[in-house]
């Protein structure tokens, strides 16, 4: 394994008000593990994720990734990989492009550069789509192709905001997969953002739910599915058999 293959992120009493709404963030996740991030709508997932990624610098409170202070620098100078809703890619870029720009930004790339990026295209089922501009693709394949680029990038911590929402059934378990695959390759730190319980038992090794702007709950998996005592964790499961129960 790489030494750099995964690295610890903490929140440090991370403060930021956006609109109306107050987030407070104090909370660390653990090196090479997947952490999915969950709650209600409009809680504060994908302000969390942008306090790691320096899309959102905190009022006050810091931001560390593997114990380095990184609160004031841009999001190109953290070593974080991103897959997001929207705006994965630049739109004037082919496919080859964005994905070489995230291993050399100035496309320095070497004859195994280029084979890895045709290689990751393969893999996330978008073979010979190297010269295909985004605007010609639809939801699911941008989304793919986002994969690609975190496939190729081999960055300490990958942060995921509902990267399957917009793919079908069987793209989707497909990508689940392609996600499982990767993390057990690379051992990166994953936080993924997630309306799906599914992927929390299928991906996740501890849960933090996010409520009101702050962590309700962070735990083990294990010790979270079991939690159905707490309202918001049982309107979050709702009538998803975990597999200890099913028949
Ligand atoms: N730039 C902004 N200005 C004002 N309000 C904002 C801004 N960014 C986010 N918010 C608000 O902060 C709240 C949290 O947003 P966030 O996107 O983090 O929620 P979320 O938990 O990821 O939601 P969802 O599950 O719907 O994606 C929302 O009410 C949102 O409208």
């Amino acid at each position: 394994m790489h030494p750099d293959a995964s690295a610890t992120i903490e929140l440090q009493d991370a403060r930021l008000i956006l609109g109306s709404r107050r987030f407070h963030f104090d909370c660390g996740f653990e090196r090479g593990r997947i952490t999915a991030i969950v709650g209600p709508s409009g809680s504060g997932k994908s302000t969390l994720l942008n306090l790691v990624s320096g899309f959102e610098r905190p009022e006050s409170g810091g931001v560390l990734i593997d114990g380095v202070d990184v609160t004031e620098r841009a999001p190109a100078e953290r070593p974080v990989s991103l897959i997001f809703q929207d705006n994965n890619l630049f739109s004037h870029l082919d496919l080859f492009t964005n994905i070489g720009l995230g291993i050399h930004p100035a496309m320095r790339l070497s004859a195994a550069d280029r084979k890895a990026i045709s290689d990751a295209l393969v893999r996330v089922g978008l073979p010979g789509y190297e010269r295909r501009l985004p605007g010609s693709l639809s939801g699911g394949e941008r989304q793919r192709a986002a994969f690609a680029r975190a496939l190729v990038r081999h960055r300490p911590v990958l942060l995921l905001d509902e990267p399957f929402a917009a793919l079908d059934p069987g793209l989707r378990a497909a990508m689940v997969e392609l996600l499982a695959d990767l993390h057990a390759e690379t051992r990166a730190t994953i936080l993924l953002v997630t309306h799906d319980p599914r992927d929390v038992v299928r991906l996740a090794d501890r849960v933090v739910f996010i409520e009101d702007g702050r962590v309700l709950v962070a735990a083990e998996k294990g010790l979270f599915l079991e939690r159905r005592d707490l309202t918001v964790v049982r309107d979050f499961l709702g009538e998803t058999v975990l597999p200890e129960q099913s028949p």
